[in-house]
Formats: C-alpha cells, sequence, structure tokens
C-alpha cells in the first residue's frame, strides 16, 4: 500500500506502564486523521515513536519508508507541538527566516510561508503582538518547512475560537489536497468528525476504534434514541402501544436496539392519529467515542 505512515503490531511500555499495545496503523497521502483519546491514552507516545524521539519495544514502523527519527525521516515528518513557543522579540518574517536557514532552505521562501497561513499582512510584527491563533499559525508556517509528507499536530486547535479553528482546518485542507498526510490528536470532537476523513480511537494503549464516523457509528450499533409528540390527549394510549416508551420530562421517548429501529418505527407509524411526529436522535460522536472508550474498562 501507498502509505505515508505504516505503523504494525507496535507496543512500548515504560517500566510496567504499558503505554502502548498492539497498535496498527496505515496514513495514505492526502489523508487527515484524527487521534482521540483520553489523558493517558498513549497519544503522545504515539507520536514521539513516529517522531524517532523514543524507540519501540516490538513492531514495525516505516515514516514515508524509513525509519522514524533517520535523516530522510526527519526531512519529510513536520511536527507541530500543542504549546510552540517563539522569541517574542522576533517577528514573525525573522523566525521563518531563521528556521529556514536552520534546514538550509533558501531565506527567500519565508514570506511565501507566512502568505500561506495568512500572516503576510503581520509578517514584520513582533510575535509578541500576534493573538493565540496567529502564533499557531506561525508554527504551521513552521512546520511546512521543506514541504513536510507528514504533519504530525498535537491539539493545533486547542485555545483557538471558532473562527479561527475554522481558518486551521481549511489551511489542512489545502495541505491535504497537495498531498500531504496529516495525524492530529484532538478533544475536540465534534470539529474533527466534521474536519478529517478518519478516526482513531486509542484507549488504554490499545486501539480500540478506527474508521470514517459513520463506520464507527455502525459498530458501536449505540441503542436508538426517538422521541414521539402526541396529538393532544393521546400519550396515555401511545404509552401503552408502545411497551419501551416511557415519559421523560413531558416527552415520550423510545429507545430500541438498532436491529429493532425498522419495527419500531412501524409501530409509530400504525398509531397515525394519535403521533404527531417522531424524531430518531442521532448519537454525537462524544456518544460514540464514550462507547468505545469504555470498552477497555477506562
Ligand atoms: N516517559 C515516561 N515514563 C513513564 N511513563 C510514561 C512516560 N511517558 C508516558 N508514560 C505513560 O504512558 C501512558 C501514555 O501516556 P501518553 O502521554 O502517551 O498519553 P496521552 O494520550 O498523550 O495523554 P494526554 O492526553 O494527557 O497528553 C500514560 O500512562 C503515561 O503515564
Amino acid at each position: 500500500m501507498n502509505s505515508t505512515l505504516m505503523i504494525s503490531h507496535l507496543t512500548k511500555a515504560f517500566g510496567g506502564v504499558k503505554a502502548l499495545s498492539d497498535v496498527s496503523l496505515n496514513v495514505t497521502p492526502g489523508e487527515r486523521v484524527a487521534l482521540l483519546g483520553h489523558n493517558g491514552a498513549g497519544k503522545s507516545t504515539l507520536m514521539k515513536i513516529i517522531l524517532g524521539l523514543i524507540s519501540v519495544d516490538s513492531g514495525e514502523i516505516a515514516v514515508c519508508g524509513v525509519a522514524p527519527g533517520s535523516a530522510v525521516a526527519r526531512a519529510k515528518v513536520a511536527y507541530l507541538p500543542e504549546n510552540a513557543t517563539f522569541h517574542s522579540a522576533l517577528t514573525g518574517l525573522e523566525h521563518i527566516t531563521y528556521y529556514l536557514r536552520l534546514r538550509g532552505e533558501p531565506v527567500s521562501g519565508a514570506m511565501a510561508l507566512l502568505d500561506k497561513v495568512g500572516l503576510g499582512h503581520a509578517a514584520k510584527r513582533r510575535i509578541a503582538t500576534y493573538s493565540k491563533g496567529m502564533r499557531q499559525r506561525v508554527g504551521l508556517a513552521q512546520a511546512l518547512i521543506g514541504h513536510p509528507s507528514l504533519l504530525v499536530l498535537d491539539e493545533p486547535t486547542s485555545g483557538l475560537d471558532p473562527v479561527s479553528r475554522r481558518d486551521f482546518y481549511e489551511l489542512l485542507d489545502g495541505l491535504a489536497a497537495e498531498g500531504a498526510a496529516i495525524l492530529l490528536s484532538s478533544h475536540a470532537l465534534t470539529e474533527v468528525e466534521a474536519r478529517t476523513d478518519r478516526l482513531l480511537i486509542l484507549s488504554g494503549g490499545r486501539m480500540v476504534a478506527e474508521g470514517s464516523l459513520h463506520d464507527l457509528r455502525r459498530e458501536a450499533a449505540l441503542p436508538v434514541s426517538m422521541h414521539i409528540t402526541a396529538i393532544n390527549g393521546y400519550d396515555t394510549d401511545i404509552l401503552a402501544a408502545l411497551p419501551n416508551a416511557i415519559r421523560v420530562a413531558g416527552n415520550l421517548h423510545v429507545t430500541c436496539a438498532q436491529d429493532q429501529k425498522l419495527q419500531t418505527l412501524a409501530h409509530v407509524a400504525a398509531l397515525k392519529g394519535k403521533v404527531a411526529d417522531i424524531d430518531v436522535i442521532p448519537h454525537s460522536l462524544e456518544d460514540i467515542y464514550s462507547h468505545f472508550s469504555r470498552r477497555d474498562g477506562q
């Protein structure tokens, strides 16, 4: 397979603590993958291994076809830490110029990088005067030096306002469209649901779920919840006709297993003349995430 990142049966322990157990995953060019998990689930450990900062106990890993941490891998992988820090006395332009020089890249590219992340207008202002969102963009511009094939982003949007988050994801969309693979960790479930191609859920060091939200929803097979609005006066008839219906804060509520959904809807439909409306309540990513995270006894 044409993988930018290939991980197979990876295991890592710190003393008696198993940080990662039998983790496998592939990320292909242009894919945006979100890594989700509770505190201590193993996300940072996985990122450090991908960056070549720590070794594995067993399993295989290849970044752009080579060992993580090798000179080739380091040239192709970029990392944006959650709290990137900058010398606040430097301007954005000076900062990026400095890092271009360190990487042996032409410094003439600094302005183009800042333009790419929407910071061209502030390039000559000191970073101390930048907002959190602007500093995050400097970090992204720095990460883009050398056209990385894989971007590893640790909670890149934490602390950003909704507009800055949207702008940040639009930048990532553009990079993915140019072929960069993106692996980002996040606790902001609703936003990654909309902005990534695939979700990975780590729990207790194990990869407990992987797929699109649609795949995870199907695999979780959580009970279906419905709200029924009765035509005035028919509440009691409906409750009598549907044994699994209950009254919650004045509304009628029905819960059934996934494979009972059509049958339950047919029962409700048969009550025409008594039912004004029915709403099937979709599960949020939080519900699905909790389901998989708890499966490991977390
Ligand atoms: N250097 C270390 N020495 C000992 N234990 C460690 C070390 N690094 C991580 N661990 C343990 O490995 C487990 C996974 O930690 P990790 O930092 O990868 O989790 P995480 O998912 O990144 O958490 P968070 O969301 O809080 O950053 C935890 O139990 C942690 O205590």
